[in-house]
C-alpha cells in the first residue's frame, strides 16, 4: 500500500522465505475478504480443529481444495461436518503463482496450486511453532494477511526453538516461503488487536495460505 507513514521494503529473512509489505491493496484486501465470508459458511465452513492430543486449535479455520487435519489431507471434512471441501478456484492458484514471482522477483511459472488453508483469529488466538509437513509438493507457501497485525515468528527447518526472525504482517502482507525454507517452523505468537484498518471491515485477523498439495 502507498499510505504507510513509512514505507515497508521487501525483505529476505531467511534464504527462499520473502516478506512483501502491501502486496494487496485495500480494494484487493476487500475482495479476498468477501471470498473468506462465503467460504466461512456451513457446509465444510469455518471449523475449530481439534488435536490428536486432545487440545483444540485457538483459530478457526476453512479448507478450500483439499481438507487439512492434524496431520493429512481428504477431500472431505473427516473430522467435522463430513461434507464435500469447497472448490480452490483458479483465480486464488493464478494469484499464488503471481505472488510468487513477485516475492522472488521471477517471470510467473505455472504451478498446480490447489489448497487453501483461511485461519481466522480472533484477539486471543495464536499458532505454535510449526512446519507445514503435510504436502507432498516442494513449491512454495503463500501467505496473505487481512486484518489485524500480528507477529508472525520464522524460525529455521532444524526445529521449532531459535534462531528465529519475528515479523510484523499487516493487512494485505504477503510472505512467500520456499526452497530451502519451505519447511521452516514458523508460528504465529499473537495478533495486535484493534489494528485492522477501519475500512476493511474486518475484527480479527484472516490469514491465508496458499499451497501445492502434489497429491
Ligand atoms: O497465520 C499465519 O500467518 C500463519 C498460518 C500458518 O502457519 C498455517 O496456516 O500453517
Ligand atoms: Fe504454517
Amino acid at each position: 500500500m502507498d499510505d504507510e507513514l513509512f514505507p515497508r521494503p521487501r525483505a529476505e529473512v531467511a534464504p527462499g522465505a520473502v516478506h512483501v509489505p502491501g502486496w494487496l491493496d485495500l480494494a484487493a484486501q476487500r475482495r479476498l475478504l468477501a471470498a473468506c465470508r462465503t467460504w466461512a459458511r456451513p457446509p465444510a465452513g469455518l471449523r475449530t480443529v481439534r488435536m490428536p492430543t486432545g487440545g483444540q486449535m485457538s483459530v478457526r479455520t476453512v479448507c478450500l481444495g483439499w481438507h487439512w487435519y492434524p496431520y493429512g489431507y481428504a477431500r472431505t471434512v473427516v473430522d467435522g461436518d463430513g461434507a464435500p471441501v469447497k472448490p480452490f478456484p483458479t483465480w486464488l492458484g493464478r494469484m499464488a503463482v503471481r505472488a510468487v514471482a513477485d516475492a522472488y522477483g521471477t517471470e510467473p511459472e505455472p504451478a498446480a496450486y490447489d489448497i487453501a488453508l483461511v485461519n481466522f483469529y480472533d484477539g486471543h488466538a495464536k499458532m505454535g511453532m510449526h512446519q507445514d509437513a503435510d504436502e507432498k509438493s516442494a513449491a512454495p507457501v503463500v501467505s496473505l494477511s487481512l486484518g489485524d497485525s500480528c507477529v508472525f515468528r520464522f524460525g529455521t527447518p532444524g526445529g521449532r526453538g531459535r534462531p528465529w526472525t519475528d515479523v510484523e504482517l499487516r493487512s494485505g502482507d504477503l510472505f512467500v516461503f520456499g526452497g530451502p525454507s519451505r519447511l521452516a517452523f514458523h508460528g504465529v505468537p499473537r495478533t495486535r488487536p484493534g489494528t485492522a484498518p477501519a475500512a476493511l471491515g474486518l475484527t480479527g485477523r484472516l490469514n491465508l495460505t496458499l499451497r501445492v498439495s502434489g497429491l
